[in-house]
């Protein structure tokens, strides 16, 4: 393990030394495949490994969805967990308070969202520092990251822990690149741009995917703007999340009213004081607004709707999937579905198991 360590930072410092310029674009451009090879071995547990392997925490999943609190020690991870669930986790004013994942569960909207307070990270944990390498594992079993920074700190904390959660295959807030690559058994290699590339061309991508030992496949950039390290995205696949991230800053009443109206225009970001108790409600509808998940009411024939209890379904979730929430066997005997609300063309409209439905749809199943 030290080994790979060794061979991260070597060509880290490869790359430092190395000018950018058109001479060394291919060069820089191997070193990040390399760079990102080595990264994804670090995260594979050794042979035999026991605690501090890339596993996480023993906590299983449950509710309706994920939330994952990440952030620096002291920040007020603690705190915010414990305000917003009932469960109490450990605060205090020294840093590494919580060793372990502590899981919580927010109710709100009619959902149940597991949210898990976890120890604090540090500079190099994707490394493998602390307990870094496990949050980070933790973190990317989570639908929502709400990442914690202390409004009294300096702004450079957000980014040095993106940079942590970055080297690890965390992709925040973003889509994967609009690249299509398949692998194949024969044929040479087949690369084609939908229209020119300004950041790419196709003896860089040759390089890469010979360094990687793809010599058969079909590659079709569709993103004009696609970069280098969209492309190793693209071959890492297995090893990247695409997640998304609420920045939440705590802490302030300790700042000033002008540094506090700064942050809160940043992108993708809340304010608030877990002391004062101020901002919770709106950082907890914001969580509930980025996991876009959708309330949906069932009927029954000739009874009126239940709106008391709402399914919890997935963003763009079919009617197949409102059938697996009630029951595991039911569209074996679905007939069709009568659907009010947004997602009707006109109300109700009768639809099979594909149709798409929107938050707060009413949906009476019919079956055979
Ligand atoms: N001023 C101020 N202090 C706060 C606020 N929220 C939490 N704290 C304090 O910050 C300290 C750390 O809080 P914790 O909740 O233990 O922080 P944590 O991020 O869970 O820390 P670790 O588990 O050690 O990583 C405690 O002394 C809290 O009382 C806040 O809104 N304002
Ligand atoms: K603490
Ligand atoms: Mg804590």
């Amino acid at each position: 393990m030290v080994n790979i360590t060794e061979k991260i930072k070597e060509i880290e410092e490869e790359m430092k030394r190395t000018q950018k310029n058109k001479a060394t674009e291919y060069h820089l451009g191997l070193l990040k495949g390399k760079l990102a090879r080595l990264r994804a071995q670090l995260l594979e547990p050794a042979p035999g490994a026991g605690a501090g392997g890339g596993t996480g925490f023993d906590v299983s999943k449950s509710g309706d969805a994920r939330i994952a609190l990440v952030g620096f020690p002291s920040v007020g991870k603690s705190t915010f967990l414990s305000k917003i669930t009932k469960t109490k986790s450990e605060v205090a004013a020294y840093a590494f308070t919580t060793l372990t994942a502590i899981p919580g569960v927010l109710e709100y909207a009619g959902a149940e969202i597991q949210v898990l307070d976890l120890p604090g990270i540090i500079e190099g944990a994707a490394e493998g520092k602390g307990r870094g390498r496990q949050v980070i594992s933790a973190a990317k079993t989570s639908d929502l990251i709400v990442m914690i920074l202390d409004a009294t700190k300096r702004a450079e904390q957000r980014a040095l822990l993106e940079g942590e959660l970055e080297a690890v295959g965390i992709r925040l807030n973003r889509e994967a690149p609009n690249i299509y690559l398949k692998i194949k058994k024969a044929g040479g290699m087949k690369i084609t741009f939908q229209a020119p590339p300004k950041r790419l061309d196709e003896k860089m991508l040759y390089n890469i995917l010979r360094d990687y030992k793809i010599l058969n496949c079909e590659v079709l950039v569709r993103d004009e703007n696609a970069t280098v390290d969209d492309f190793i995205d693209v071959i890492m696949k297995d090893h990247r999340k695409y997640i998304k991230c609420l920045y939440v800053y705590n802490k302030i009443d300790s700042i000033s009213l002008e540094h506090l109206d700064a942050l809160a225009r940043e992108p993708h970001t809340c304010v608030m004081s877990c002391e004062l108790s101020l901002g919770l409600p709106d950082v907890v509808a914001r969580c509930w607004h980025e996991l876009q998940l959708m309330r949906i009411y069932t009927k029954r024939k000739g009874i009126e709707p239940d709106f008391s209890e709402a399914l919890i379904v997935r963003k763009d979730s079919s009617i197949e999937d409102v059938c697996d929430q009630i029951h595991r066997t039911l569209k074996e005997t679905f007939k069709y579905a009568l659907v009010w609300g947004a997602s009707a063309r006109h109300v109700p409209q009768r639809v099979g198991l594909g149709h798409v439905v929107a938050d707060e749809d009413v949906v009476s199943i019919v079956a055979k």
